[in-house]
């Protein structure tokens, strides 16, 4: 059976992310700047380091099964693919900003004006939901200092920190969309057991990712309170510890509950806590 093909982004912004998740897949492979394919030796894959531009259209037409890819861009190329699991990473919003000096208060004042971004396809179709003429000029990068150079009247890009915005004088005005990177796939391969087998591993380094170990002491006594706050993956293993009347408590903890439970667990009697990280949660 022939290799499937994955593409990812051979530098920028995904690249590291895209290339680290699927070593923690567990996939082998050579990661060369220089070599623009290589193959996976303990799984049925081949990756392909491409121009995240180039992505979408690459898995729409066949040339490549997989991709790794921002849906910003999928959304801007307006490719025909499946959209098989939202990775987590990657993650920003496109909006509109102008200077902090304009008079624009509201999208209608848009009117008229001139906004420059590498997005015009996400931009004339928000202009156009909100019924709104401008002139769209399109710029491949550093889109945020054409108002400084008088080519354009507000911008329409990528915001994270928000730190390229405020450096270049210029404040939100309209948020468009959120965006982080997905996993996406021609049509028909959600299918293949190959690409089944890779989201399941996928999705394992996800929920890990998402997910802290800790192993805590407790006095028996305290048991039920400790419990009651430790929805764990099924319900916590307790090991009895060498010292009569205490028990050693293992669970897992959501990252974004954690410190929340740790103050919770400490005012119900936990002691000595560790905490370790997850590599994968099959369930
Ligand atoms: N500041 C940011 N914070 C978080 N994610 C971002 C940020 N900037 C871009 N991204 C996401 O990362 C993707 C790749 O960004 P990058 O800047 O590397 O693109 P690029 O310069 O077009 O790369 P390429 O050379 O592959 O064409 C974007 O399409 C977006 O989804
Ligand atoms: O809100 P911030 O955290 O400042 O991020 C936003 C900036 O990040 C991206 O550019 P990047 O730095 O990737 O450079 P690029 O223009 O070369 O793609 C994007 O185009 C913005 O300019
Ligand atoms: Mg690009």
């Amino acid at each position: 059976m022939k290799n499937l093909k994955i593409a990812i982004q051979k530098s920028g912004r995904l690249n590291e992310k895209s290339v680290q998740l699927l070593k923690n897949c567990g996939l082998n492979f050579e990661n060369y700047k220089s070599s623009l394919i290589t193959t996976v030796s303990n799984f049925p894959l081949e990756i392909l380091f491409l121009r995240d531009d180039d992505i979408p259209e690459y898995v729409q037409d066949g040339i490549a099964d997989l991709g790794i890819v921002g849906e910003n861009v999928i959304v801007e190329t307006e490719a025909n693919v499946r959209y098989l699991q939202r990775l987590g990473f990657g993650k920003c919003s496109l909006k509109i900003a102008v200077p902090s000096h304009s008079d624009a208060k509201e999208p209608a004042d848009l009117n008229g004006k001139a906004i420059a971004t590498s997005y015009p396809t996400i931009l004339k179709k928000f202009l156009d939901e909100q019924s709104i003429t401008a002139d769209i000029r399109i710029i491949s990068g550093s889109v945020e200092i054409s108002p400084a150079l008088e080519l354009s009247d507000a911008i329409f890009d990528i915001v994270s920190t928000g730190g390229t915005l405020r450096s270049n004088g210029l404040v939100p005005f309209a948020d468009v969309m959120t965006s982080e990177a997905i996993l996406i796939g021609k049509n028909g391969i959600e299918n293949n057991p190959v690409v089944c087998e890779l989201i399941q591993r996928i999705q394992s380094v996800l929920r890990a990712a998402e997910t802290k170990y800790v192993v805590l002491n407790v006095e028996r006594s305290s048991l039920a309170d400790i419990i009651t706050l430790l929805p764990g993956v099924k319900s916590p293993t307790i090991v009895p510890l060498a010292e009569e009347n205490w028990v050693a408590v293992h669970t897992v903890i959501a990252e974004q509950d954690f410190w929340d439970k740790i103050n919770k667990l400490k005012a119900a009697g936990a002691q000595g806590i560790v905490v370790m990280p997850v590599e994968k949660i099959i369930i």
